[in-house]
């Protein structure tokens, strides 16, 4: 299961614990064993639609309901919000979290929050190398050193640095994906005009995010005086995947050029050299990715193209990568 930098010489005892990652489409639960500071399996895996319950405890409780026996004391959850302040406010779900009352309304001794970013910070430093897909750049033959950029497209568009120092990993979580849109042509241009008339701001979240096709689709389908507007986020993924509607063919054909360019964006800010991308969408365009536009728009930074020619561009394939992330978070956090 991991092949974590943790090195801990002595045997303790295995302990389990309920690990989630919260979404603002998905809340994934399952129970984590840990032994010595490494992730040893993970069962049960769940995935509830949020949108299904009024709150993260009636979502806990169907869980709990599924599993079939009570459920482990200590709980590391990964959650798409900043983790600041005594309430917690989802970006893209109605859910509140109050960490001070959690332990209590969840029969909790122990709890772990961290941003859903940083989970998958950690779950890239603790996958096994098949899991990550070359894109494009150099394959990388060795563990990495300094600066990863993460990007997840999901319901919202996460980023995230990790820092490796020798065995050892940072995770540095941002909220990178709420920076402006950054149109590169006059096609995009146009898409950015179109977002602004339902938009007071335009943050690259809007284009590069599962709804962001249908951003896209729209905008394309008005700018060419065409009658369309799409109605469902997961049919217009499939038809554009598929190849069933040529207008969600070229938006998603946009959606990696635009993904390309904020990707070298977030890598030239945190001065990164690896990327991986990740996220519900990173997974389901694995294949598509790169046989698109994305390396060359990835690359096209003008003076800083070598840079940018050099750097390795990773999909993480891990099916639950925000699993295994809280599970790795509390394994370090236990370990000290
Ligand atoms: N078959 C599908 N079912 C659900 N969502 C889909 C599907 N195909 C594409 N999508 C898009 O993927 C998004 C969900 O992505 P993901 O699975 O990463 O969710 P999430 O973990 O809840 O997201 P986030 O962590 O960004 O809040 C949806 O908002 C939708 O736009």
């Amino acid at each position: 299961m991991s092949n974590s930098k943790n090195n801990s010489t002595p045997v303790d005892a295995p302990i389990e614990i309920v690990v989630a990652d919260i979404g603002g489409t998905n809340a994934r639960f399952a129970i984590a064993k840990i032994q010595n500071g490494q992730v040893v399996t993970i069962d049960n895996e769940t995935i509830l639609k949020t949108a299904d319950y009024a709150t993260l405890q009636l979502a806990w409780d169907a869980f709990g309901q599924k599993v079939g026996r009570p459920l482990p004391k200590q709980a590391s959850m990964a959650i798409a919000c900043p983790i600041r302040g005594d309430i917690l406010k989802f970006s893209n779900s109605p859910w509140i979290i109050r960490p001070a009352l959690i332990p209590q309304q969840l029969n909790l001794e122990k709890l772990v929050l961290i941003n859903d970013f940083e989970a998958i910070g950690h779950a890239i430093s603790n996958c096994q190398e098949d899991h990550l897909k070359h894109v494009c750049g150099p394959r990388r033959k060795e563990s990495p050193q300094g600066i990863t950029t993460v990007v997840g497209p999901g319901t919202g568009l996460g980023v995230a640095s990790l820092a490796f120092d020798t065995d050892k990993y940072t995770v540095i979580p941002s909220e990178g994906g709420h920076s402006s849109y950054a149109p590169c042509d006059n096609i995009e241009i146009s898409i950015l005009r179109y977002l602004k008339q339902h938009y007071r701001r335009v943050s690259a979240e809007r284009i590069i995010s599962g709804p962001g096709l249908g951003n896209i689709y729209d905008a394309l389908g008005a700018n060419a005086g065409l009658p369309v507007t799409h109605h469902s986020d997961s049919n217009l993924w499939e038809a554009a995947l598929k190849g069933t509607d040529h207008l969600a063919t070229a938006a998603l054909e946009r959606f990696c050029l635009n993904l390309g360019t904020f990707c070298s964006d977030m890598a030239l800010v945190q001065l990164a050299n690896r990327v991986v991308i990740s996220g519900g969408i990173g997974l389901l365009i694995a294949d598509y990715l790169p046989h698109s536009g994305f390396a060359e728009r990835f690359v096209d930074k003008g003076r800083f193209e070598r840079m940018l020619a050099d750097i390795p561009v990773e999909i993480l394939t891990y099916p639950q990568p925000g699993l295994l992330g809280a599970a790795a978070a509390f394994a370090v956090q236990h370990l000290k």
